[in-house]
């Protein structure tokens, strides 16, 4: 059985910025992961190629990252039955609006699982393929538990201080 990892696509360098986040996270999580800039419009034979032959060796799921007519995504879940998270990226005239709804609105059949408008979106999206790789993985799912309660208690220290500040 291959490792499984999660293949990170962006249409262009100019995204790679905001998806430093998404490899980020997954690093952090200790996934693997591997990163491309892969254009439905400029490169459609070398993206069709890499989605197949990344689901041949193991890809559990898809993160693709476009910004204004954001086709990438769809044209990924297109090609794959594994899962597939868009992003869209902020930027052009409609600042990521148009992006958003590139990625979101898909026909039946083909979902794209997606996530909000730029980095934050971006994080979310590794934060979700680490959730979905946690179903067969139990060592991982108790990472991303153990996350949750860090998470928790760095609120929590947060309203302390909220609350001494205000006397209540
Ligand atoms: N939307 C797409 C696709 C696609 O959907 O295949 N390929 C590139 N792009 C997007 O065009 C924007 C501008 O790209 P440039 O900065 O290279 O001009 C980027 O956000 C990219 O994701």
């Amino acid at each position: 059985m291959p490792k499984p990892f999660v293949a990170i696509l962006m249409g262009s360098d100019s995204d790679l910025e905001t998806m430093q986040h998404a490899v980020a996270v997954l690093d952090k999580l200790g996934i693997a992961r591997e990163v491309n800039v892969l254009s439905a419009h400029r490169t459609p034979d070398a993206t069709h190629a890499y989605v197949k032959d990344a689901d041949k060796r193991g890809c559990a799921a898809f993160i693709a990252a476009a910004g204004m007519a954001a086709h990438l995504a769809g044209t990924v879940a297109a090609l794959t039955l594994k899962p597939v998270i868009g992003v869209p990226m902020k930027g052009g005239t409609l600042d990521g609006l148009d992006a958003l709804l590139s990625t979101v609105q898909m026909p039946g059949g083909i979902p794209v699982a997606t996530v909000a408008i730029g980095s934050a979106g971006a994080k979310n999206a590794a934060w979700l393929a680490a959730q979905m790789l946690a179903l067969g993985d139990p060592d991982l799912a108790s990472r991303l538990a153990a996350e949750r309660r860090a998470n928790a208690a760095d609120v929590a220290a947060k309203n302390e201080a909220v609350r001494k500040k205000f006397g209540n």
